[in-house]
């Protein structure tokens, strides 16, 4: 791959850049001695400071094996960053560990070094799994140690995702050394037996803290009892742990070793400015909803128009309104594309390749995209709703910021969101400032250093800024109407009936303004079925968000939230009468949680 550079948009000089993506970064500039002023200088964004990246050592003092070491420098990685240079050692000592630093300082790097140091050895069979709570970081991570292990001439990693075909998993698992994957498609196989794991050895938690919430807990559990010790090492990774799940953290590792460099359970996002939109209109009311609605999407757009930004993540709560809110943007001017759970994995993946490669600015999604996900040209993230726990907050946060860069971060708050971010504010002293007036947001862009584009991405970013609103592929955007006393349409406050429904689209209304209160659904699948028949899919989706349980073991394959809520679910089922749905298999509403 040739050299890439970009031009320092100040001076006008060449910036030479260093990533995963940039292998040659010979004319770096000499990295200072004094550790504690020395910024990370493998990362893209060179001249900044990141206090939590300081650097400690270099990567040809940390690994031994020049065949990895190569491949590390090849693939942009120089300097290791503090929790590369503190818990890559205690790893290796085989050590459990539960390690925690912020979003986007490089955790990725710490269990994919060790799972290929240990893979490397000539043992056959699976010797390392790293578990992921969604299908997207799973694939992400296969990306970097796929690459890593290429170059060093030896492929040893798969990944195994739901929404993919099972007998082409039970191929792949026979071979691999190191497996990537979601719980449920991971515990699946080993219930099966398609791993062997005679010589297996590490256990890796990415997100651990995710790993161990209900939905995907049981399964998890299910997978370390398949994996017994001793001889297992269990090595958790995440930016916060809450002091809850903590316990069920610990409870799968033995005599764990802490590396912990966030002081507070949330971690600090010092160099993310963050700020909030209040709007004094709480959205209690079918008729109060559309109009919050539509105040947050025309602020989505002045905020867009007033700030400097390069590509943006905007996190929804409800899916109904993303593909809208994309469709509405791509149509002002802001190419955006929408991702949540219900979409077919291959449109999934498809989404983010379409986002890493800068054919669009703006990603509207759902938390599907709130951990892990790595996207470093992200320098502004939106919550269009407030997230419902904490820790979601900063990890959606984390997603600009990533590696020393700086972001900006901006809350559309309701009166009651507003409460629940005071609460996060005053938890875990992050300065979070309402967002001044208009006119002066150009200052609060991330500094021009912040993020640097490549030669290639620049041309990318110029041609999404020049190409002409009209060309770009948008379905008709669905205007709310509102009536001129400030009423919304009668149509957004009554339910529709079906033609109404029609009539309303076909007159580009918002036909459906309710946000249903999310409900579950229970979907028996046999559990020799691999795929949820898409019949069922589309049923769920329709009444309900979209969450779905199954009895084909803990996490089922198929392509929507993983529920495995077995005995509960049981239970339910047989007190209730299945959900009206003409077809198989029969669907069940699932009312708690
Ligand atoms: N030593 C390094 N030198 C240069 N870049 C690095 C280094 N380590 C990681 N990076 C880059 O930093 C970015 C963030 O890394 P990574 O995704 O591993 O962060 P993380 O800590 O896992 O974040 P999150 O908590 O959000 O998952 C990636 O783009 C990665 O390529």
């Amino acid at each position: 791959m040739p050299l890439l550079d970009s031009r320092d948009p100040d001076s006008g000089s060449i910036v030479p850049l260093t990533r995963a993506r940039m292998p040659n970064d010979d004319d770096l500039p000499t990295p200072p001695t004094d550790a504690t002023e020395a910024p990370a200088w493998g990362s893209r964004h060179a001249a900044n400071i990141d206090p939590d990246l300081v650097k400690l050592g270099e990567f040809e003092d940390l690994v031994r094996n020049p065949t990895l070491l190569a491949a590390l420098r090849a693939s942009g990685f120089r300097t290791p960053s503090p929790i590369q240079w503190k818990a890559i050692p205690l790893g290796r000592l085989g050590l459990d560990l539960i390690a925690q630093a912020k979003s986007g300082t490089g955790k990725t790097i710490v269990f994919s070094v060790l799972a290929i140091e240990l893979a490397s050895c000539v043992r056959p069979g699976l010797q390392a799994l790293i578990l992921a709570p969604t299908r997207e970081i799973a694939f992400q991570i296969h990306g970097i140690i796929d690459q890593l292990t290429r170059l060093m001439g030896q492929s040893m990693c798969e990944y195994f995702i739901g929404g993919t075909p099972y007998q082409d998993d039970v191929r792949k698992a026979a071979a691999c050394r190191i497996a990537v994957g979601t719980p449920g498609r991971v515990c699946q196989l080993l219930v099966n037996g398609a791993f062997a794991t005679a010589n297996f050895r590490m256990l890796i938690l990415d997100e651990a803290d995710k790993l161990m919430e209900e939905s995907f807990q049981a399964a998890v559990k299910d997978i370390a009892t398949f994996l017994p010790r001793p001889g297992r090492q269990t090595l958790t990774f995440s930016a916060t742990y809450d002091a809850g799940l903590m316990a069920q953290v610990e409870a799968l590792t033995m005599n764990p070793h802490y590396v912990l460099l966030a002081q507070t359970s949330a971690p600090t996002l010092g160099r993310i400015r963050q700020f909030y939109l209040h709007f004094d209109l709480e959205p209690s009311t079918p008729a109060q909803q559309v109009a919050l609605h539509q105040r947050k999407r025309h602020a989505v757009r002045d905020l867009f128009r007033r700030l400097p930004f390069y590509q943006c993540i905007v996190f929804i709560n409800h899916a109904h309104k993303g593909q809208q809110l994309a469709d509405y943007l791509t149509q002002l001017g802001f190419p955006a594309v929408w991702i949540a759970g219900q979409l077919p994995q291959s449109e999934r993946l498809d989404v983010l390749r379409r986002v890493r490669d800068f054919e669009v600015r703006v990603l509207v999604g759902s938390d599907l995209m709130a951990r892990g996900i790595d996207i470093d040209r992200v320098d502004l993230v939106v919550n269009y709703d407030l997230p419902i726990a904490p820790a979601t907050y900063f990890h959606r946060v984390g997603r600009t910021g990533r590696f020393g860069a700086h972001g900006t971060a901006v809350s559309l708050v309701s009166p009651s969101e507003l409460v629940r971010l005071e609460t996060i504010r005053q938890e875990f002293a992050v300065t979070v400032q309402s967002l001044p007036d208009a006119g002066n947001l150009d200052t609060l862009a991330a500094p021009p250093t912040t993020v640097r584009l490549r030669e290639d991405e620049q041309r990318a970013y110029a041609a999404l800024l020049a190409a002409p609103v009209a060309e770009r592929p948008a379905s008709p955007v669905l205007e709310p109407k509102v009536a001129p006393g400030g009423q919304p349409d009668a149509a957004f406050t009554k339910p529709l009936k079906r033609g109404q429904r029609k009539k309303a689209q076909a007159a580009q209304c918002e036909p459906q303004v309710q946000s249903p209160a999310p409900t579950y659904a229970w979907v028996d699948v046999p559990s020799d079925e691999n795929q949820l028949p898409p019949t069922a899919t589309t049923a769920i989706q329709a009444p309900t968000l979209g969450y779905i349980a199954s009895s084909a073991g803990p996490v089922p394959c198929c392509p929507l939230m993983p529920f495995p809520f077995a005995a509960e679910a049981q239970a339910f089922r047989s007190h209730h009468p299945p959900f009206p749905f003409d077809g198989y298999p029969p669907v069940y509403p699932f009312p708690f949680l």
